[in-house]
């Protein structure tokens, strides 16, 4: 089948330094993969390098993101403005980065939809109370009149959605988009998301801290630790047949209700100045051998649809 989206062997930083290494990943059309590990592992500098956005100091060292065939680390800075505004929508954790608390909703939508298409205004609130019934956010017109700072923060969120999928883009990166809600609104965010995948097919690549969202929403999982995919492949096999030690201890993790205690991890992820070669988790792995601490870390295929990194998953 035809990926939407192509990432490999990517390298990513900041200036001469490399945060995310040779990253590996694709997404087919109307797919969602989620995105987890520790805070710090890169996932963020990850998801900025496939925004193309201009302001972020990331920068491509090598490999490709390729949309649709097309290499988007060749872009010009004018061609990547046309891509992100036609076929990419993007949310972040704070709604606030996607809105103006200071203008009326009604225009934000309206100057985003007529930056983009040729539309009169009209047409424009027709359409934008369309996608707002159709994304559940009752009472569309009272939200068009509003500042953002007159709505609940669940209720903006819940709007940057919309605004983002205002020009129906076939890619939409979320960057924790609901670990500033609270947990009700956490699931109305989650369902909304479903809800664009099945009506529009978007493809949707998010990153999240919280495992029970990754597990009902994700098609496929990423999960990084130390700027790498450590391990990747569809849920199931991730969740259940998980073969790297670091996912083991994030799915360990996972505070339970059956009065199991959640396992901590003991140490701390390595500085990114530490990870030279070999594997950035051998120090804090109960698998953890020299070799491990020298031989370069590659994803290898463990089963159908899923690869690792860690060489003893294959008993290499
Ligand atoms: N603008 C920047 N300049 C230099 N280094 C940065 C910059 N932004 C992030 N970093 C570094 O890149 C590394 C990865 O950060 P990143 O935000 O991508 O991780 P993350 O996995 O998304 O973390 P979190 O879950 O906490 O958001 C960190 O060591 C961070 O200090």
């Amino acid at each position: 089948m035809n990926n939407l989206l192509e990432v490999s062997h990517l390298d990513v930083g900041y200036g001469k330094t490399t945060i995310v290494r040779d990253a590996r990943f694709a997404v087919q059309k109307g797919e969602i993969l989620g995105i987890v590990g520790e805070s710090g592992s890169g996932k963020s500098t990850l998801l900025k390098a496939i925004m193309q956005l201009d302001d972020t100091g990331v920068t491509v060292q090598s490999g490709r993101i390729s949309f649709q065939g097309q290499n988007l680390t060749s872009l010009s800075n004018e061609e990547k403005r046309a891509f992100r505004g036609n076929k990419m929508g993007v949310v972040f954790q704070n709604p606030g980065s996607s809105l103006n608390p200071l203008r009326r909703v009604k225009k934000q939508f309206i100057e985003t939809m007529q930056s983009h298409v040729k539309i009169d205004k009209k047409t424009a609130e027709s359409r934008i109370l369309e996608l707002l019934e159709k994304l559940n956010l009752q009472d569309g017109q009272r939200i068009l009149n509003s500042y953002p700072y007159e709505l609940s923060g669940g209720m903006n969120q819940r709007i940057a959605l919309a605004l983002a999928m205002i020009k129906e883009p076939e890619l939409l990166l979320a960057d924790e988009p609901t670990s500033a809600l609270d947990v009700t609104v956490q699931a109305q965010v989650v369902e909304e998301m479903l809800k664009l995948r099945d009506r529009f097919g978007t493809s949707i690549v998010m990153i999240t801290h919280n495992m029970g969202i990754v597990s009902k929403m994700a098609d496929k999982i990423a999960v990084m630790y130390a700027g790498r995919i450590v391990e990747y492949g569809e849920k199931a096999e991730v969740i259940k047949n998980h073969c790297h030690p670091y996912t083991r201890a994030l799915l360990e993790a996972i505070p339970r209700l059956d009065g199991k205690r959640p396992v901590g991890l003991p140490g701390r992820p390595p500085t990114f100045h530490e990870v030279k070669c070999g594997c950035g988790f051998a120090s804090r792995c109960i698998h953890g051998c020299e070799q491990c601490k020298t031989r370069e870390q590659q994803l290898i295929p463990v089963a159908e649809n899923h690869w690792s990194c860690c060489s003893h998953a294959l008993g290499v």
